[in-house]
């Protein structure tokens, strides 16, 4: 049988949502992961360092049993949000990251913001005490094409904010397509980029063709295939700039099937062993480790976690729950259409 040690891994992108559904996931995040920045787009959003450290506690509240897990809270950021209020909870060890949401750009991000001008004060204060932004890559402009999206955010947006503030820190979240991943290659400081376990696994295709597949649907949308190598080969390349972000992201299954359904996959549960999977078909086990417990860490200035978990190959497929029961319904379970072998054992 083959085992794999890596070092417990780390989830740079993860929406915990709140109540009974924070309740009925977050056991699934902390029985692999020891920490996961979390993201703030709750209704209403977290927006202030009081907001997040509430946030933080209701979290902690829910962890289960025996459980250990760090949340790394971020603060959404708005077009008042106060750059002393951003600071201290930066100084207090409280706040990991600031998350741009254009207005408009996916979940609960209408109060995102519409002009980034109105942010600079804060951005530049970000800049100037280490504090990195994490965004949502995508312009929101109608007539740009959904498909578009994330490549016309890098020019028009992006890349104008980082010549305009060379030392701000950025993290392109979720990047989806080659197009991101060539950009975040090219910079020579100051930029990183998270690869969600979906999107190295699905396309386009699997969403639209024979039918449409409303738990595949999530935002930014999985592209074409080139896109989806460009970001197998990112991952599994060990480069110091690419990182697991899962982006798992819970909707209760009515919120998902149904004429006009959310965005959002739920990969907290088979992540791990998705991507082990991901990375032996590409023969890069060996890599593993660098994406999801070594390069997050790095970028983020922390230390990677001292303990360490198994994977092992079994000689019969793992079986995943295909729903999570939670207090606020059911949740359906990251389906990534082939059979596993690979498990974390305890
Ligand atoms: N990824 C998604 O499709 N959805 C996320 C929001 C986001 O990360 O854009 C959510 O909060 O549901
Ligand atoms: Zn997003
Ligand atoms: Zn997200």
């Amino acid at each position: 049988m083959k085992t794999l040690q890596i070092r417990r891994p780390d989830d740079w992108h993860l929406h915990l949502r709140d109540g009974a559904v924070l309740e009925g996931v977050i056991g699934d995040t902390s029985r692999h992961f020891a920490r996961a920045i979390i993201m703030p787009n709750l209704v209403p959003p977290v927006v202030t360092t009081a907001d997040a450290a509430a946030y933080r506690s209701r979290i902690m509240a829910a962890l289960p049993e025996g459980h250990r897990f760090e949340p790394l809270m971020t603060l959404y950021l708005t077009e008042h949000t106060n750059p002393d209020d951003v600071e201290e909870g930066k100084k207090s060890g409280l706040i990991t990251a600031v998350k741009l949401y254009p207005a408009g750009a996916t979940t609960n991000s209408h109060g995102g913001v519409r002009d980034l001008e109105k942010a600079m004060p804060v951005l530049e204060r970000m800049a100037k005490i280490g504090l990195p932004l994490c965004v949502h890559g995508e312009v929101t402009t109608p007539e740009v094409d959904i498909f578009d999206r994330e490549a016309v955010f890098i020019e028009t947006v992006l890349d104008p904010l980082r010549k305009r503030l060379p030392e701000l820190k950025v993290t392109m979240e979720h990047v989806t397509t080659s197009d991101g991943i060539d950009y975040i290659k090219s910079s020579k400081a100051n930029l990183a980029g998270s690869i969600t376990t979906h999107h190295l696994i699905i396309n386009r295709n699997d969403i639209l063709v024979g039918g449409i597949r409303p738990h595949y649907y999530c935002l930014p949308v999985a592209k074409r295939e080139s896109h989806r190598l460009a970001l197998r080969a990112a991952a599994t390349s060990g480069d110091h700039r690419f990182f697991l972000g899962t982006d798992s992201a819970p909707h209760v299954d009515p919120l998902k099937e149904c004429a006009c359904g959310c965005a959002g996959i739920y990969t907290s549960v088979n992540t791990m062993s998705c991507l082990a999977h991901v990375f032996e078909q590409d023969n890069a086990l060996d890599k593993l480790e660098a994406f999801a417990s070594l390069n997050g860490p790095a970028w983020y200035g922390l230390q990677p976690n001292e303990d360490k978990i198994t994977l092992e190959k079994q000689d019969v497929q793992v079986e995943f729950p295909a729903k999570r029961d939670t207090g606020a319904g059911v949740i359906t379970v990251f389906d990534p259409g082939f059979q596993i072998f690979w498990n974390v054992v305890d």
